[in-house]
């Protein structure tokens, strides 16, 4: 699903929701923002982000169960039946999406055809039908299941990781500058920026990168565990023990990093820009894991970011709200949100 082929079929949804939020975007400039029409409230997918939001704080919330879990059933935080609801409202809108999909198939695809049943959701749908070989139960349940797994590890994720950038430009003007000019110089001053653009951008690969390392959106990537006992420096890991990695410290050591707590872009240009990869080569960084449960969804997040930013940055020039700071705190969770979210105001340039 993310090989470069099937990504650059799907290229056409990209830029469309790319240009909806501009045009989203043009309606609100140099005010704040953040209230919604009712009407685009009640969409579907705005309904989906809100319980995506929802599934994520869930999963990271401290549950008194996985320190004893002898109480589990007892569920005494409520955390099991919340979780429960919040997967039933998604089931629901998952089923919409997936009922939705199998009429535009029928249908021939709608406007490219074979180029526009690309998406996820047409490849499952179509593995689905081919019927994986004799015993297969690859089904709907299967099909849920997965995006559940997708949508869930890759839209909180890519949306918080461009809130920090932002964030962090907003908090460095210079580097903001920086930025703007070098998508002027790749793309152009009067033209749209194509996700085409996006792998000649290397100043802000590396802004993007610097962000990785101070805000590492898992903070303690998904959990391991050992199937034989081992030894690491003087340490025993039983068996089966749950291990957590912990890559904000990792990414904020002294002894690797100079000026741990500084933002510079620079560290990561130039040669370092490759030792530094997102694929998980080098343990001292990273951001998307490393080994057999290493990100799978890497390409794609990695184009939507920098696609994203870019436009960004290159449509509008950015401010805050009359007489509001940068807020850089943190607010832990299985992703690593911002503790206020980032209220931005776009003016024309
Ligand atoms: C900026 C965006 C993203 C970041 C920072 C990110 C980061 C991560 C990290 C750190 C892990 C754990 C890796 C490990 O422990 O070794 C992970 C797992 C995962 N990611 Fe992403 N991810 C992003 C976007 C995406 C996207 C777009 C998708 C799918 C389309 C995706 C799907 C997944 C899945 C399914 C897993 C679980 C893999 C497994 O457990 O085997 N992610 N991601």
């Amino acid at each position: 699903m993310m090989s470069n082929t099937n990504l650059q079929a799907s290229n056409v949804f990209r830029t469309e929701e790319v240009r909806k939020l501009i045009g989203n975007l043009d309606t609100q400039i140099g005010s704040p923002g953040g209230e919604m029409d009712p009407m685009e409230r009640s969409r579907l997918g705005d309904r989906f982000r809100v319980h995506i939001s929802k599934l994520v704080d869930l999963l990271g919330k401290p549950n008194v169960s996985d320190f004893f879990p002898v109480l589990a059933r007892f569920d005494l935080q409520g955390i099991a039946k919340e979780m429960r609801g919040v997967v039933v409202e998604v089931e629901r809108i998952f089923d919409c999406f997936i009922d939705a999909k199998v009429k535009s198939m029928a249908a021939g695809g709608g406007m490219e055809g074979e180029e526009r049943s690309k998406d996820f959701m047409g490849i499952l749908l179509e593995l689905k039908d081919k019927q994986l070989g004799e015993g297969s139960t690859f089904g709907l349940t299967q099909i849920k299941a997965i995006l559940m797994d997708i949508v869930a590890g890759g839209s909180n994720t890519t949306a918080t990781m461009v809130e920090w950038v932002m964030t962090e430009l907003l908090h460095n003007p210079s580097i903001m500058q920086k930025v703007q000019q070098e998508v002027t110089n790749v793309v152009g001053a009067n033209n749209v920026v194509e996700e085409s653009h996006v792998s000649k951008l290397h100043y802000l690969e590396a802004v993007v990168k610097e962000t990785f390392r101070l805000h590492p959106p898992l903070p303690l990537l998904v959990p391991r565990y050992p199937s034989e006992s081992c030894t690491i420096g003087e340490h025993t890991i039983p068996k089966g023990s749950r291990v957590f990695l912990n890559m904000w410290s990792i990414h904020m050591d002294p002894h690797v990093w100079e000026n741990p707590l500084i933002f510079r872009p620079e560290r990561f240009l130039n040669d370092n820009s490759e030792k530094f990869d997102f694929i998980g080569n080098n343990v001292e960084y990273l951001p998307f894991g490393s080994g057999r449960r290493v990100c799978p969804g890497i390409p794609l997040a990695e184009k939507m970011v920098m696609y994203l930013l870019a436009t960004l940055v290159h449509t509008y020039e950015w401010g805050l709200p009359e007489g509001q700071k940068i807020d850089l705190s943190e607010k832990f969770g299985i992703v690593m949100r911002k503790e206020t979210p980032l209220i931005a105001v776009p003016y024309h340039k």
